[in-house]
């Protein structure tokens, strides 16, 4: 589904300031792989995320999605096909529309081209059927203001928005670093949820290594722009947080064990 054939990105180039963050980076991901990637502050994570996404363009390599290649490819057409949570909840949903509007823009961003004037009662039917399945009560708060939502209900929204766009690639970056225990353990479980139900191809940045070996079929570790593990099936149900630490000297202060 998603291939990443030989990226190479460094920002600075030719100042004091030069930093190479992705170094010739390759990764095959399958329909329905659920990829969690983990590494040090500043090993590339992020910087990954936003070449796939086209936030910044690569020095070389190929992003291939889905069979189509997207390198050059601006950043707003790929997110018809990539679909993006972030650190903050605040970022993901418009505050100051209601839910169900909300829910409105990530529906029509693949149903529809053009704008739809409303929301009509078919549409309500669906959003509330599907926000049922967040189990948070949402469904019966469809025209109350986003702003109104707790942190971990708005990332909840944002996770769902992302889905109901129906992208070919989800990319999570450390989407639930900022909430607090409960309110993480329940967007992970819909994380595992909409991957698995939607068999979408998904990535996930966590700081948690424990998370990480748990949730997903397959985990990756960056180091200095490479990936220096990617392990999946057996082996992957053979590492431990502990074997992680002492064979790749992580060292970071905001990695969870
Ligand atoms: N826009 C930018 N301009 C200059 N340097 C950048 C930029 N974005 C990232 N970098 C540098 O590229 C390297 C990789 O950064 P990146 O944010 O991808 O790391 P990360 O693995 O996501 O780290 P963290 O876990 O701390 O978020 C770092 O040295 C960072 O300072």
């Amino acid at each position: 589904m998603l291939k990443i054939e030989k990226m190479h990105k460094t920002f600075g180039r030719g100042t004091i300031n030069e930093k190479v963050a992705i170094d010739n980076l390759s990764l095959h991901l399958e329909p329905g792989d659920f990829v969690t990637v983990i590494g040090s502050n500043g090993a590339g994570k992020s910087t990954l995320m936003n070449c796939i996404s086209g936030v910044f363009p690569t020095d070389s390599g190929k992003v291939i999605l889905d069979g189509r290649d997207i390198t050059n490819l601006p950043e707003f057409k790929r997110s018809r096909m990539i679909g993006r949570v972030f650190q903050d909840p605040l970022k993901g949903t418009a505050f100051d529309m209601t839910i169900e509007e909300n829910l409105s823009i990530a529906y029509n961003k693949n149903h529809f081209h053009g704008i739809q004037a409303g929301i009509n009662k078919k549409q309500r039917e669906i959003f509330r059927e599907k926000l049922s399945l967040l189990g948070m009560g949402l469904e019966d708060r469809m025209k109350q203001k986003a702003k109104l939502l707790s942190g971990g209900q708005r990332q909840a929204l944002t996770l769902f928005m992302a889905v109901m766009s129906n992208p070919k690639l989800l990319l999570l970056d450390e989407h639930t670093a900022a909430l607090d225990p409960g309110a993480a353990a329940k967007v992970l479980e819909l994380t595992d949820y909409f991957s698995k139900e939607e068999k979408l191809c998904t990535m996930m940045i966590t700081h948690n290594m424990k998370a990480a070996l748990e949730h997903g079929n397959r985990t990756i570790l960056m180091k200095e722009g490479r990936i220096v593990m990617d392990v999946s099936g057996e082996k992957r149900k053979e590492m431990t947080v502990e074997k992680l630490i002492e064979q790749f000297e992580i060292d970071n202060d905001r990695m969870l064990l």
